[in-house]
Order: C-alpha cells, then structure tokens, then sequence
C-alpha cells in the first residue's frame, strides 16, 4: 500500500487544461477547410475551428512525433535483426462511451493525418461492423446487451488487425447498419496497406480475463501503438445521448426501414423515457462494467465538459 499523500504519489499521467495543451500546437498549421466541419461532426456533437486549433492540432503535433518515432525504432530494429519487410500500419484505437463522441473525434484525426507530408494513408473503421448479427444475437438472448463485450465477434475482429499488421493487402470488415440495427449481409468495408489505421469502438481497450495458465491470448489493443479514451461525467453523456435520440426520433427512426421507427411517433417525454432506460439498460450498465474500467490504459484521455469541449488532456508518460 501506497503510505504517501496523494499528491505525492506516482501519476502515470501529466494533466494538461485546454489552455495549457492549446499552446503545444506551436506552429502546426490549420489544414481542414471551413467547410469540412459539418462533414466530420457527429450528429450533436461539437466541433469547430476553436476545438480543432485547442485540442487536435496539438494532438496531431503529438502523433506526428510518435508515428515518426516508432518507424525509426522499427528501422533500426530491423537493421538489428539483418530483416527486410515493409513497414507495418501504425494502430491508433478510440474508445469511450456510447454517446460521447468517438466517430467525430475519430473522423477529425484522419482528416489532420491525411494531411501530414508526405501525404500518408489513413483508414478508419468502427468496432460495430464484428457485432455478432443481430439474430444471433436474440438467439442468444443478449440483444440488449448490443455493446457489451459479448456481442462482438472477438476472433474476427483480432484475425482482422492481425492481418492490417502483417502487411495483408484487401483486408475486409463487416459492415453496421444503424438504420437496420444489424450487420449489412454480403457488405465489407476494406483496408488495403494503409500507413495509419484508426479503429473507434467502445470496447477497444478491454483485455478480457487473462487465462491463469500464462497462455498468449491476444487482446485488440495490442495491435494499438497508440489510444485515446474520450471521456465525460455520466450526468452530461446520459443528457447527450437523449437529446440525440430525440433528434433521431425526427430524422433517422422516420423512415420505415428503421429498426427504430416505431419510436418516430413518441412524444418528448415518451421518447425521453424510452431513452432513459436504454441509456440505464444498456448503454451506463456497459460503461459502468466493461468501458469506464478501460480508461486507465489509454495513452491519451481527452475529458469533455457539459458543453462538448475539452477541458483537460492528460497524456501517459513515456
Ligand atoms: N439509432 C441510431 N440511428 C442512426 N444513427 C445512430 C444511431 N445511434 C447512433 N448513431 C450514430 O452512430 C455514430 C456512433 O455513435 P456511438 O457509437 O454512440 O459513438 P459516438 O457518439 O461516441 O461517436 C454517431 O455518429 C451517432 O450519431
Ligand atoms: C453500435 C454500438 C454498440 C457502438 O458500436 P462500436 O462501433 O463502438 O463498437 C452502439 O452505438 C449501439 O448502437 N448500442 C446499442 C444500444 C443503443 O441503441 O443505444
């Protein structure tokens, strides 16, 4: 047991406010349009010119830094071992809440990535495509349970960045459909040797239970050279994810072929009551159990406030 005062103990983390991370942009220059902010934004999510100059321009600074870093040690170890192969895609997971904002923060780095010179190729996909299909799924009786750890298709998806790793060209995914709340049959998305390869999913940073026999079992994040827990007090992602779900109640869950439609007609408060409880049933309860846990393993942990944006960073120490 640790005797000494908190304050003197160790933090494996050096803790940033939004102004002191601002300022280590330096002169990193602003490459997204003006117009591109709606592309990359989340439906209800924030994101503008401030958020992007404060909080990921730093952390573009920062990457470049580490991906320039880890190929030089992978040259030189090459170099050690008398090998020759091509390099290997650099792994960058995101993880956090349902709700929290993932896929903006996930698009917005592979949108300042791409522009880094010389220009290299940046992937992205999502955890949701090596869900297990939605009837195996009821079959199971874990439906509601979508998110949890046992609802994804573990091996696929570590044969998946196994594969991205080994330098395999054509690598396929799954595909997700929001809009059916199931997995697109006969659909693939596919990653073909990129330099950087982002992977956005609530579970990315789990590890499972280790076997007490010492056996390798891999975990998803071991193929990550880099991870990002995108973080925020329950209070504001529970508000978030309502108020979300009240925007799709008039856009998304209107069209018939949503798995959702029959929330389209609810009222405000029916509509906010059927939230509250997927948002207890489903999405705290994986949060609570299984995401939240995760947090300590990132490299980075971006903290949002009630509003969206970033107030503190706090950045692993090496
Ligand atoms: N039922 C739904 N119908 C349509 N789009 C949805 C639905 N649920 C979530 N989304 C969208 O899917 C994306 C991923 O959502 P989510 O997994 O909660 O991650 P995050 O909010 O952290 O990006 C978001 O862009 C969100 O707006
Ligand atoms: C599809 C998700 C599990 C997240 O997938 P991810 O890409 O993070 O693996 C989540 O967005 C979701 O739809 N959860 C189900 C409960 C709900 O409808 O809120």
């Amino acid at each position: 047991m640790d005797i000494r005062a908190p304050e003197q103990q160790y933090n494996p983390y050096r803790v940033y406010t939004r102004e002191e991370w601002a300022r280590l942009r330096d002169d990193t220059p602003m490459t997204l349009e003006p117009g591109e902010f709606d592309r990359l934004r989340s439906l209800h999510d924030r994101l503008d010119l401030q958020e992007v100059e404060d909080i990921y321009l730093p952390l573009s600074r920062l990457l470049s830094i580490y991906v320039d870093a880890m190929q030089r040690l992978y040259y030189a170890e090459r170099q050690f071992l008398n090998i020759r192969d091509r390099k290997v895609p650099y792994i960058i997971g995101v993880a956090g809440s349902v709700a929290v904002g993932k896929s903006t923060t996930a698009r917005v780095l592979q949108a300042l990535l791409a522009r880094w010179s010389p220009r290299p190729k940046v992937e992205l996909i999502t955890t949701d495509g090596f869900l297990y299909p939605k009837a195996l799924l009821e079959q199971q009786g874990i439906l509601q349970k979508k998110g949890f750890p046992e609802s994804y298709d573990l091996p696929l998806l570590l044969s998946f960045l196994s594969d991205i790793k080994s330098g395999r060209r054509h690598v396929r995914s799954p595909v997700y459909s929001h809009l059916t709340y199931d997995i697109v049959p006969n659909e693939w998305a596919e990653v073909d040797q990129p330099d950087i390869l982002i992977v956005e999913g609530v579970n990315v940073l789990q590890t499972g239970k280790l076997p007490r026999d010492g056996k390798a079992v891999p975990v998803v994040s071991d193929f990550f050279d880099f991870s990002v827990y995108i973080d925020a007090d329950e209070a504001a992602l529970r508000r978030w994810y309502i108020k979300r779900f009240l925007a799709l109640r008039d856009t998304a869950f209107t069209n018939p072929k949503s798995y959702f439609n029959r929330y389209a007609l609810l009222s405000d408060e029916e509509a906010t009551a059927t939230a509250t409880a997927i948002w207890e049933r489903t999405n705290l309860a994986n949060l609570e159990d299984n995401i939240l846990p995760t947090r300590p393993r990132a490299t980075l942990i971006l903290k949002k406030g009630a509003d969206h944006a970033v107030e503190s960073v706090a950045l692993r120490r090496l």
